[in-house]
C-alpha cells in the first residue's frame, strides 16, 4: 500500500474556539481553515505543522463520533484518530479487507478539505482509529 506520510492528528475538543486559542497563541500556528463536515457531525480546524496537519475536532451534535469519544474520555478531548494519506483509497480499502482486517467504511467517504476518508475499524490496531485519506 502506497502510505504516503501521516496526513493529520485528529484531536477531539469540548471547544474549538477555546483550545485553538493555545496552538495560536501559546503554539504560535495559525490555523489555516475551518470547515464543518456534516457527514462526520464535526467542526475542524486545521493547523498546519511541517508538511501534516493537526486537525482539531468539536461535535456538531449530541451523539456524533467526537461527542461519544469525549464522554467516554471522561468529558476530556483527547488524540482521537491518526489519519495517513494514501495514494488511492480504494485500494488500500481493498488491501485492508484481503488481509482480512474490518474496515469502518468500505467505501470512502467526503473528508475535510475535499479528501476522500476512510476508517480502519480499532480493533485491527489494538486501539488505535485510523484514517486513510486520499487528497484530490
Ligand atoms: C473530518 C474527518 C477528516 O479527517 O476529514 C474526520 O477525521 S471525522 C473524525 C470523526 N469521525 C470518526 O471517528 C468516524 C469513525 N469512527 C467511528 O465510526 C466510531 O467512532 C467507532 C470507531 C466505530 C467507535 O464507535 P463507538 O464509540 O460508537 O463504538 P464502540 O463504543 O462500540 O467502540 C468500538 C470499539 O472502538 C473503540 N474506540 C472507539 N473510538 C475509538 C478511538 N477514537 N480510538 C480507538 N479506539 C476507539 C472503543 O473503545 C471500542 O473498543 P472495545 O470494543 O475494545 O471497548
Ligand atoms: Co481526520
Amino acid at each position: 500500500m502506497d502510505i504516503l506520510k501521516v496526513d493529520h492528528v485528529g484531536i477531539a475538543v469540548n471547544n474549538l474556539n477555546e483550545t485553538l486559542k493555545f496552538y495560536e497563541d501559546v503554539l504560535g500556528i495559525k490555523c489555516e481553515g475551518k470547515e464543518t463536515v456534516e457527514d462526520q457531525k464535526v467542526k475542524v480546524a486545521f493547523l498546519p505543522v511541517g508538511d501534516t496537519e493537526l486537525e482539531l475536532l468539536e461535535s456538531t451534535t449530541e451523539d456524533g463520533p467526537i461527542a461519544k469519544f469525549i464522554a467516554k474520555n471522561g468529558g476530556r478531548g483527547g488524540i482521537q484518530h491518526v489519519a495517513v494519506r494514501v495514494l488511492n483509497i480504494e485500494k488500500a480499502i481493498e488491501e485492508v479487507k484481503a488481509k482480512g482486517y474490518k474496515m469502518i467504511d468500505e467505501v470512502p467517504r467526503y473528508g475535510a478539505g475535499n479528501a476522500k476518508i476512510a476508517f480502519c475499524h480499532p480493533k485491527g490496531t489494538d486501539g488505535v482509529l485510523l484514517e486513510l485519506s486520499e487528497r484530490q
